[in-house]
């Protein structure tokens, strides 16, 4: 039976993207998602899926034997910031204590390589806004602390228990998949780009830009926006990586190069030819005014090589999806 890749959140946003670079690289996955926040159809036909939680001890152990894994990509986890001020013991549950669990698993089960979906959130609110992955780590809101405390969880395992993690820190993740098969599908999204391209095709009435006065060029937030299938693709070498015996690394995911929201819309409007009906409004709390990664360690610890830097193009991709997705929605009214 063939060895497969497991990878935890593969119903989500860039885990299915992730399980397609799998598929496109000749590894073959199986999916374990609770469906808290994926969906089923994001799992393309052919690829094993589970339904479960990583919380879920036997289940994984019983899904690692039956499966014969080899290496877990782990991307589960509740991610809405605001939400995790609302509810933080929900997301040290989610994203501590379950990743522990999942860890142990991997230990009795004698899974050795673990790739971890982490985020710029750790560095919460930096002096400066390019960070490379020396910086301090301050969050500024439960989702970012918790975030940090898996990683350092994982950390330790790997020192105590021969674990081989790499931690990726992702950037803004934004985009689709260049050939139509996924993108970002979660309903109620607050992400910049995904809120615009809804925006530009009349899914919503505007956009409400937060905080004008930041000490940047245009007085908007800046972000380093980084396509969904680049991080994907980094997925696959971090994989390539532990399997050919590397330690453990941790690693900024981005392109270091920041846009405003103002940018933002403008490529909007390009790529849409359309008006993005914008107001302007108060600062959002927690947000810092410019996070940008410095974004060489990948490409030197992996070989990585982003084929997509290009906010027009990240920004045309979600907007095709975009587009689909509205279509699809409207045959289904019509169907129903
Ligand atoms: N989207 C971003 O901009 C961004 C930025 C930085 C880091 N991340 C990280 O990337 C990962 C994936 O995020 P996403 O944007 O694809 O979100 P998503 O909500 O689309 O995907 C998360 C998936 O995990 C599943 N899930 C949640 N808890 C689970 C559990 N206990 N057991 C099994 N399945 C569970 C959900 O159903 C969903 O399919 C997360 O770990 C997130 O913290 C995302
Ligand atoms: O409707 C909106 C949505 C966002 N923004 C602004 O656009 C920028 C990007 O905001 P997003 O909500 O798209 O993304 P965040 O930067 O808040 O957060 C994302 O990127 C972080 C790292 O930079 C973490 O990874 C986090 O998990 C992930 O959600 C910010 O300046 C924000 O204030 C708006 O003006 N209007």
């Amino acid at each position: 039976m063939t060895a497969r890749v497991l990878v935890t959140g593969g119903a989500g946003y860039i885990g299915s993207h992730a399980v397609l670079a799998l598929l496109d690289a000749g590894i073959a996955p199986v999916v374990l998602d609770d469906l808290s926040t994926g969906l089923r159809e994001a799992v393309p036909p052919g690829v094993p899926f589970v339904q479960g939680s990583t919380g879920d001890a036997a289940l994984l152990a019983g899904l690692f034997r039956r499966h014969r894994v080899s290496a877990v990509l782990h991307f589960a986890a509740s991610l809405v910031v605001p939400e995790s001020v609302a509810r933080p013991l929900d997301y040290w549950r989610n994203n501590v204590a379950n990743t522990l669990v999942l860890a142990q698993a991997c230990v009795e089960a004698g899974v050795r390589r673990l790739v971890f979906s982490s985020t710029a959130a750790v560095y919460g609110s930096p002096p400066s806004p390019l960070v490379d992955e020396d910086a301090p780590c301050a969050p500024i809101n439960p989702y970012g602390a918790s975030k940090l405390a898996a990683e350092r969880a994982l950390a330790d395992a790997a020192a105590a228990h021969g674990l081989s993690v790499v931690a990726l820190r992702y950037f803004n993740v934004a985009g689709a998949d260049p050939a139509g098969r996924a993108g970002q599908r979660r309903p109620g999204a607050t992400h910049l780009i995904k809120v615009a391209c809804e925006a530009a095709l009349g899914k919503r009435p505007a956009v409400e830009v937060f905080g004008t006065d930041y000490p940047t060029p245009d007085g908007t937030g800046v972000r380093d926006y980084i396509h969904v299938t680049d991080l994907a693709r980094a997925h696959v070498e971090a994989l390539r990586h532990l399997m050919m015996g590397g330690g453990p690394l941790t690693l900024n995911c981005g392109y270091g190069r920041g846009h405003s929201v103002l940018e933002v819309l403008r490529a909007v409007e390009r790529a849409s030819g359309r008006p993005v009906p914008a107001h302007f409004a108060p600062r959002r709390p927690g947000d810092p005014p410019a996070l940008i990664a410095r974004a060489d360690r990948a490409r030197e610890a992996l070989g990585w090589r982003p084929a997509f830097d290009d906010l027009d193009r990240i920004v045309a991709s979600a907007l095709t999806w975009e587009g689909r997705e509205a279509a699809t929605q409207q045959r289904q009214l019509l169907q129903a």
